[in-house]
């Protein structure tokens, strides 16, 4: 696929939180080329979790359009954003988001279960969770290990491994190198990187770390995408 096509689009959003007058994310325009790796930075409260709720439908915005890859997330019902999150976009969470009583296996298949089109890409689910493993650099024994018995670092791997499966278009990732520390946290970018280069997946990815900005195609400021309010009270 072309890599100026746009795969996510915002245009005229605004959400604002029940409850919550004192902010409103607000952004005019924002878009993500297919296959583009893209870090969002910005400080906190500045609203980049909003922004990535919203992108993935887990809330709708009050104005505006959302489009992911030429769906307009807003027209669809609650049910159809639950499928259409699982078959396009692979989530990598802060938290990780494992089942820690699950073993490595069932939790990088789990993404399988839900979306039909990531489960017909991958023909061997098995093999090719183990090959993803290997290829984050995985120890291949724990496959089978519980999910919550792995150190930090094991455990993003298999949380991007999750993520990858079945190449779903669009990777989204918040702050999933915040509990790394500066080694493995690049290690740990670099082995995201190639996967998705690999699979022509498109990565956005959301942080407060600087740092990080030389390994990304495009470094977007949060205060250059939204004319946020904030009120002081
Ligand atoms: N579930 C929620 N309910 C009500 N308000 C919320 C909710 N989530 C976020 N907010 C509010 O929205 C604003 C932006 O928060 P958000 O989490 O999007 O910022 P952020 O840039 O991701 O911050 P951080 O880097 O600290 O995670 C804050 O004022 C926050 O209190």
């Amino acid at each position: 696929m072309s890599k100026d096509t746009s795969i996510l689009t915002l245009k005229d959003v605004r959400y604002r939180w029940s409850g919550r007058a004192s902010f409103e994310l607000s952004v005019p325009q924002f878009s993500v080329n297919r296959g583009e790796t893209v870090l969002l930075l910005g400080e906190s409260g500045s609203g980049k979790s909003t922004l990535l709720s919203l992108i993935c439908g887990t809330i709708i915005a009050q104005n505006g359009i959302v489009d992911v890859g030429g769906t307009d997330i807003g027209a669809l019902s609650a049910r159809e954003r639950d499928q259409f999150r699982a078959e396009q976009i692979g989530l990598i969470f802060q938290q990780f988001n494992l089942l820690p009583y699950a073993t490595v296996l069932d939790n990088i298949l789990l993404p399988l279960r839900f979306a039909k089109s990531r489960r017909q890409a991958v023909p061997s689910p098995n093999a090719m969770a183990s090959q993803l493993c290997d290829e984050l650099g995985l120890p291949s024994d724990v496959i089978h290990a519980r999910a919550g018995t792995l150190s930090v670092g094991q455990q993003q791997r298999v949380a991007a491994a999750r993520a990858l499966i079945g190449n779903p278009p669009l990777i989204i990732a918040d702050e999933p190198t915040s509990a790394l520390d500066a080694a493995t946290q690049l290690t740990f970018l670099k082995l995201l990187f190639d996967q998705s280069r690999q699979h022509d997946t498109t990565l956005l990815m959301v942080s407060h770390d600087a740092r990080l900005a030389d390994q990304f195609d495009r470094v977007v400021k949060m205060s250059d995408v939204a004319e946020n309010k904030r009120e002081t009270t």
